[in-house]
């Protein structure tokens, strides 16, 4: 695809997070693999006022085009693509469910069998760091490592897939499921899990799962 479409593609993302409930203001950024690095959008920018100009180039350097500023997290988002080359594109915000779990320090276990929707049995909670640090990054390297859906502590979510519309639906079922553990936390009763055994059952089927269509 090219810049021009990508770059749109981006914003109508961005757009759709904020009409689905999953953002607030400023908050949360959206990026595509491009070329050696990303696309990715500007920093503190409110999406209603992005354009096609405002999507910043960064390379896999992190060297970014000259009178443009990416977002902040630019770097976990170049960690991301270092990281797993089945990663196409990276969605991350502060979706209310998420962020209150993820200031709770508790990451997502097998309450529900589509926690499989990661691609693993739990979607981990990686440390606090400060956002926009190498050592933020350096966290978000190695969760993702596990999972296509991490929660950063004291901060909100990471949703990544291989394109950016399968980001974005990662990132809204990963709401759901933490607005699911937030109720029954709120219950004080024991919380029965998935067994590894049964998740790796869905693991599996979620393999061959649905229309493979690719975009
Ligand atoms: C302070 C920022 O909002 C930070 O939380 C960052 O993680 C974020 O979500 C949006 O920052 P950018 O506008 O720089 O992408
Ligand atoms: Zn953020």
């Amino acid at each position: 695809m090219n810049r021009s479409i990508l770059a749109k593609k981006i914003i109508e993302t961005c757009l759709a997070m904020t009409k689905l409930g999953l953002n607030q203001g400023t908050a949360g950024n959206v990026s595509v693999r491009y070329q050696n690095g990303m696309l990715i959008t500007p920093t503190g920018m409110p999406y209603e006022l992005m354009t096609e100009e405002s999507i910043v180039y960064v390379d896999e350097f992190g060297k970014y085009e000259q009178g443009k500023l990416p977002s902040s997290e630019y770097l976990f988002h170049l960690a991301v693509y270092k990281t797993r080359s089945d990663i196409g594109a990276v969605v991350h915000n502060h979706s209310v469910n998420c962020a209150a779990l993820s200031i709770l320090n508790k990451g997502i276990p097998p309450i529900h069998y589509m926690i499989a929707v990661s691609g693993t049995d739990h979607i981990p909670c990686i440390p606090y760091a400060t956002f926009g640090t190498a050592k933020l990054a350096e966290y978000v390297a190695a969760g993702i490592k596990q999972s296509k859906a991490i929660l950063l502590a004291h901060h909100g979510l990471i949703a990544a897939e291989q394109n950016l519309d399968k980001a974005l639906w990662l990132a809204n079922e990963v709401e759901v499921l933490a607005k699911w553990y937030l109720m029954l936390l709120a219950t004080g009763e024991q919380i029965p899990l998935l067994s590894q055994e049964e998740m790796a059952i869905v693991l599996e089927k979620f393999k061959s799962y649905g229309l493979r269509i690719e975009k």
